[in-house]
């Protein structure tokens, strides 16, 4: 229970939390239920029915409705008189700036994009205000405090880039499920149904070199008057047919490999077969019912279909795809949520599987492949909540000697469930906090501007309204209140070369570049270089000084699967079995911060090799000076009793997330309303 000093700062504090999600709506309701009276919650988000599995707030007549208004409305049934203040809007909006941030106490983030992470990270860091942080993936979850010139900020070290795969392996030698998805997805998914003017692996090793992409090209466009059925069974033919065969003559590729069998339509599906019974009263607008299994009569996602019935379901949603949504073809993109996509893409994905003697998947496993979806676990958000909000309650003691980043674990590590750490100090080189410049090396005349802001300065400096200037010459500038005459010339200013811009970009130049929403700026010094490697620099310029995490392949690999829900980015939420990597990486990191600790022995720092043996000291607890660190000690100590007599994984979480419940529970309220409120006690129902 919080001392009275304690319960006063937290009445008083002004708290503002972003997201309002899975981690979101625990946050709010164990922020409700600790004493906190004045919360601001932003979302950009509306409920959508798979959020109603383990976000508690939500109920299936809310659908449709913001996030953060629901939340809020949900949390004041239980706690009137409160003040909850709800924005159905993006963190990034310009009304949310620094003077907006610097009304609050703390900010606690729920989020689920290292884009948004980013941005509130560099905001928060110029209203001075400190920021928790947190992440989860499947049963890993992680909270980490980040407070100015005190501790690293959430940009100080590189996060891993979601998984990616060499592009040979994708088109020409799959040997896992997952590149098969990928393949459907990301190439004849799109090839297929997408934008025709987007780079497409497809063209490149769909035929033999002598086609041009031009060619190709032609294979996948529907020809005049073709028939919807001949024109399915000709794409089927060409990728999982021809291009085996074209694949397969290339004896060096099969070596050492199991060649694939090329697998024609006819050989599956007899010439005349019918397909779907196809609801003709069935109106686009209606995605959920525009299904192939549907009209197949296919019912369960968990079945794995056989090859006749995969290749039928994918040729159905051509069909469909063509008569219900051909408005929409051109501009698709992989949706997760949309069920013909999904459909065609599990299909595809299984007949190319079989093709290379891969085992075949359902649609359910499928699509939590192709949507990157690490089946989200309540306890864990529960879990993490909690954590929050007592590194919430550090900071607003200004206890900054007890704050940690914590760990939770799938399973007890040396007897923790949870592994609490020190923070780290700031990153001296961080560009972000230390405000360190950075070089750029590039072939300045070869190089031109339009690549140095899109490259350089949005995706690896993550500035979204850059200004780009040159000693006192401003070459760029982003934002809606330009005029005509300044977005002319900024729009010449892209076409040039480094070397040729009104205020020449060369070597031994230097640039300063900076966000105005941000409140960021960064000095860029410029080196040329004539060479670059095309395989490990493709941008052809080198960012030093920036971070780039190591990806989790060696080879270049340009098909990405995806995005993540709500990792921290240290801890992304992935497909299962990246997340099995994923894990392996959390523990290597608490592992990293701990062992030293635990042996005494001197501790390097991941980027600046310093001995930080005085400061990263493990504790035995969080919160040692509160009863709910005591707690979640007690329990982590003993949580070995617990694995090994029941099923650990669930039965430690359910304590945890009980004890952390009662940790924070006011007199006022019953147990049974903390568990009516927090309910996240059931591994999530799958969707
Ligand atoms: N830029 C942003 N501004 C405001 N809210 C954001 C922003 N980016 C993400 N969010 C919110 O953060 C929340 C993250 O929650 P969570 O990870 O549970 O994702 P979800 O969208 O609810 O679920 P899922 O992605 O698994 O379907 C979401 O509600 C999302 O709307
Ligand atoms: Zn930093």
């Amino acid at each position: 229970m919080a001392s009275q000093q304690q319960s006063d700062a937290i009445k008083g504090a002004k708290v503002l939390m972003v997201g309002a999600g899975g981690i979101g709506c625990e946050l709010l309701k164990t922020l409700a239920l600790s004493g906190f009276q004045d919360i601001h919650i932003i979302d950009m988000d509306t409920i959508e029915v798979s959020n109603l599995n383990r976000q508690f707030l939500f109920r299936q007549s809310h659908v449709g409705q913001s996030k953060a208004k629901v939340a809020r409305d949900a949390v004041l049934k239980f706690r009137p008189h409160i003040s909850i203040t709800a924005h159905h809007a993006n963190i990034k909006s310009s009304e949310f700036d620094v003077d907006f941030f610097q009304k609050f106490d703390v900010v606690l983030n729920g989020l689920d994009n290292l884009d948004a992470r980013r941005h509130v990270n560099r905001i928060r860091l110029a209203a001075g205000v400190p920021l928790v942080e947190s992440g989860t993936t499947g049963f890993l979850g992680q909270v980490a405090v980040h407070v100015k010139d005190r501790t690293e900020c959430y940009e100080c070290y590189p996060k891993p880039a979601p998984k990616s795969y060499p592009v040979c392996t994708i088109t020409s030698t799959p040997s896992k499920f997952v590149h098969c998805i990928v393949w459907a997805k990301d190439l004849l998914f799109a090839k297929l149904f997408g934008d025709k003017n987007q780079e497409n692996d497809l063209n490149v090793r769909s035929s033999d070199g002598a086609s041009s992409s031009e060619h190709t090209a032609d294979i996948f466009e529907r020809r005049n008057d073709e028939d919807i059925d001949c024109y399915g069974r000709r794409i089927y033919d060409h990728v999982f047919g021809y291009n085996i065969e074209l694949a397969l003559s290339n004896d060096e590729t099969w070596k050492n490999r199991t060649r694939p069998k090329p697998i024609y339509s006819s050989d599956v599906l007899s010439d005349n077969q019918q397909n779907g019974n196809l609801d003709k009263n069935c109106s686009s607008s209606d995605l959920v019912l525009v299904s192939a299994m549907a009209t197949l009569g296919l019912k369960n996602p968990q079945d794995v279909w056989n090859l006749a019935e995969n290749s039928k379901v994918l040729l159905e949603a051509v069909k469909l795809f063509f008569l219900k949504r051909q408005k929409e073809i051109g501009s698709l993109t992989f949706d997760k949520d949309d069920q013909l996509a999904v459909e065609f893409v599990t299909a595809a994905a299984n007949i190319r599987a079989a093709s290379f003697g891969i085992p075949l998947h359902s649609l359910f496993e499928a699509k939590g492949i192709a949507g990157n979806i690490v089946h989200a676990v309540a306890t864990t958000n529960a879990v993490v909540a909690g954590l929050i909000v007592i590194e919430a309650f550090k900071l607003l003691n200004e206890d900054l000697v007890n704050v940690r980043m914590t760990f939770c674990n799938e399973h007890p590590k040396r007897k923790m469930l949870l592994m609490p750490v020190e923070p780290f100090e700031p990153n001296e080189t961080c560009f972000v906090c230390s405000k360190t410049p950075l070089t750029l090396e590039v072939n300045a005349p070869h190089t031109k501007f339009r690549d140095f802001i899109e490259k350089i300065v949005r995706e690896k400096l993550g500035m979204s309204l850059p200004t780009v200037m040159q000693g006192n010459f401003l070459l760029y500038e982003d934002g809606d209140d330009l005029d005509e005459d300044e977005r002319r010339n900024y729009e010449a200013n892209l076409e040039k070369v480094l070397s040729k811009l009104p205020s020449p970009v060369t070597g031994g130049t230097s640039m300063l570049v900076g966000d105005l929403n941000q409140k960021l700026s960064c000095e860029i010094n410029i080196k040329q270089r004539e060479e670059f490697d095309e395989e490990k620099e493709p941008d052809g310029m080198v960012l030093i000084g920036w971070l780039q995490a190591p990806t989790d392949t060696e080879n270049k690999a340009s098909v990405q699967n995806g995005e993540s829900t709500s990792g921290t980015g240290a801890n992304q939420a992935m497909p299962s079995e990246i997340a099995e990597a994923k894990e392996a990486e959390v523990n290597a990191a608490s592992k990293k911060r701990n062992f030293s600790e635990l042996s005494n022995s001197s501790f390097s720092h991941p980027s600046s090799g310093k001995d930080k043996s005085s400061k990263n000291k493990e504790t035995p607890c969080i919160g040692r000076s509160s009863a709910t660190g005591c707690w979640i000690n007690l329990l982590c100590m003993n949580s070995d009793i617990f694995s090994s007599k029941i099923k650990p994984v669930h039965g430690i979480r359910l304590i945890l997330v009980i004890m952390l419940g009662f940790a924070f529970i006011p007199s006022s309220l019953s147990p049974c309303s903390i568990l009516c409120h927090c309910g996240g006690f059931n591994c999530v129902r799958n969707m």
